[in-house]
């Protein structure tokens, strides 16, 4: 049974799915903020479901040796070392939608606390002062709204913006016109935001290129007297800037959720009077909470149980409808990978690989990977479906695909062609209705080879004596042949032979064979069949 760790503060509903769906599950919400445990603990887990306490780092990954699956029920996943956890083959998934209208709806409070000082109002009205006179706040209608970054929680709070009757523009190099006109809002570019905004609220993930999009450049262009909220990242804004437009009296106040550093116990931004501040809190809704969790619970559940994968960043989705028809044609595709892997002794530069008929209306994306994991997981041994890309990649392979519609006898089929400096080798094979992967061709070469845990390729001369000899060299070392296939491309030209062993073929006695004046090569091979 598959064992999860809960390791942040998650509805009871996520422990409840986890049970109900087979998965055995510990729930432990303080363990993510102690990092010494939960590295003492994490190789004893398939799955992990986190929100944002817990911080999953390399150093965790590296002593995550039983980890399948990072489940984090929210949105932001910039606590996950996402290149480290796809490097071990982790999958990374997230909620995208689960708390984006509880996040808007919080980014709204924010602008109206902000723009009639409730807060301070609040904590003064409590201490007993009525101070009527101190507090003058500013009207949201008619201004201008400046949405940065307008994706789910960015689209709501302009849509929102606009039934509050405010003038609301967005910059988002994404974003279509067609949407922003759906939308209701006018797309301009970031300076013309910066210059026309009343309030700014940010709502882009933190990536490289939005790490501090809002610093003392971007203040210089705005108006005096401007309002920003922040409900997405703290490291979007540069909180030392932000003071000093603060005290400036630049920015008339600012509503913050989220800090460059959290848990934010102190910060100078606590000591100025038009800044309100919340401790990331966006998502803290009980709706939201049930939303994310549930989702969560069911997605992890879903790839640990069934190998459906929904809303992971670093791996195709896979539905749990489709997971059982793919499964056949991701082990074809791998052992496809596996063949070429193995025989090419030379660094491979490209790979293209070809769905012809019914393969090509398949999940080719999760197809792609595993066939990339096949092929170089001779090289490195720790490598899926998640890991292959980016390896390949970081080897500088060149991958494409080709789709086509049938071309010849079987419903569809996948080739696999790799191109290395000095030769381009291919192989095609298909599934039958057993399920199980068949070699239909090698290098243009037809024939109908099961594909076995233990196997011998040989091309060779198409000359008397091959069966012959193999049968005899099989026969005296005492290896079982299950299954012997032969091809040739024309009587006395180059022919390959392919044996489905019951056992390795002897690495001493291979020598042997490849001495053989009519073997060009002989190779044994092995395949994950299971
Ligand atoms: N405070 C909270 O508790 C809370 C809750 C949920 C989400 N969040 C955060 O809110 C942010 C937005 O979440 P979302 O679900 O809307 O994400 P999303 O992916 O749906 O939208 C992000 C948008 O930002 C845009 N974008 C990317 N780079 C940009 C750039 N350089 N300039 C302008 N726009 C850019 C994208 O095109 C996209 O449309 C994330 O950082 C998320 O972590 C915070
Ligand atoms: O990215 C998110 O989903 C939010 O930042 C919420 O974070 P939380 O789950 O820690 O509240």
């Amino acid at each position: 049974m598959p064992r999860v760790l809960v390791s942040d503060k998650l509805s009871p509903t996520a422990v409840q799915i986890f049970k109900d769906r087979g998965v055995d599950v510990d729930y432990l919400p303080d363990l993510g903020k102690d990092k010494e445990k939960l590295l003492s603990v994490i190789d004893q887990y398939d799955g992990l479901a986190i929100r944002s306490a817990t911080k999953v780092t390399e150093k965790l990954i590296a002593a995550a040796t039983n980890l399948k699956v990072i489940g984090r029920a929210g949105i932001g996943v910039d606590n996950v070392d996402i290149p480290a956890a796809s490097r071990k083959g982790i999958i990374v998934m997230n909620t995208p939608f689960g708390n984006s209208i509880t996040t808007a709806e919080h980014a709204v409070a924010l602008m109206f606390a902000m723009a009639r000082e409730l807060p301070e109002a609040n904590a003064s009205t409590k201490a007993g002062k009525w101070e009527k006179n101190r507090f003058m706040g500013v009207e949201i209608t008619g201004k201008t709204l400046g949405v940065i970054g307008c994706g789910n929680i960015g689209s709501i709070v302009a849509t929102r913006g606009v039934g509050l009757k405010m003038h609301v523009i967005a910059f988002d190099p994404f974003l279509s016109e067609q949407r922003a006109a759906e939308l209701g809002v006018e797309k301009v570019e970031l300076d013309e935001l910066l210059q026309r905004s009343d309030f700014i609220t940010l709502h882009t993930p933190m990536t490289d290129k939005t790490k501090g999009i809002i610093n003392a450049e971007a203040f210089a262009k705005m108006k005096t007297g401007v309002r920003i909220i922040n409900c997405a990242r703290g490291g979007l804004i540069v909180e030392a800037d932000l003071v000093e437009a603060l005290k400036s009296g630049k920015v008339a106040g600012a509503a913050v959720d989220v800090f460059e550093i959290e848990p934010a116990t102190d910060s100078p931004l606590f000591g100025l009077e038009n800044v309100v501040a919340t401790p990331h809190l966006g998502a803290s809704t009980s709706e939201a909470q049930e939303n994310v969790a549930l989702q969560v619970a069911e997605q992890m559940a879903d790839y640990l149980i069934k190998g459906a994968v929904s809303n992971a960043i670093n791996m195709p989705s896979i539905t749990a409808e489709e997971a059982p028809r793919l499964k056949p044609f991701v082990k074809l595709a791998e052992v496809l990978g596996a063949f070429v892997g193995q025989v090419t002794e030379e660094p491979i530069t490209e790979v293209e690989i070809l769905f012809d008929g019914s393969t090509a209306t398949m999940n080719t994306r999760a197809l792609i990977s595993a066939a990339l994991a096949g092929l170089i997981r001779p090289q490195v041994a720790d490598v899926n479906m998640v890991s292959a890309p980016i390896m390949v990649k970081e080897r500088g392979i060149i991958v494409s695909e080709v789709k086509r519609d049938k071309s010849g006898v079987f419903d569809g089929y996948i080739k696999l062609t790799v191109k290395t400096e000095k030769m381009t080798r291919s192989i095609a094979g298909t599934c039958f209705s057993d399920g199980k992967p068949r070699f239909i061709q090698i290098k243009g070469i037809n024939l109908d080879a099961e594909v076995g845990q233990h196997m011998l390729y040989t091309t060779n001369a198409d000359a008397p004596g091959i069966i012959g000899l193999l049968g005899t060299v099989c026969g005296k070392n005492d290896v079982n042949i299950a299954n012997f296939q032969l091809g040739r491309n024309r009587p006395g030209g180059d022919a390959i032979a392919l044996l489905y062993l019951d056992a390795p073929f002897p690495e001493p006695v291979l020598r042997e064979v490849n001495e053989h004046p009519a073997i060009q090569s002989a190779k044994r091979l092995q395949f994950d069949i299971a």
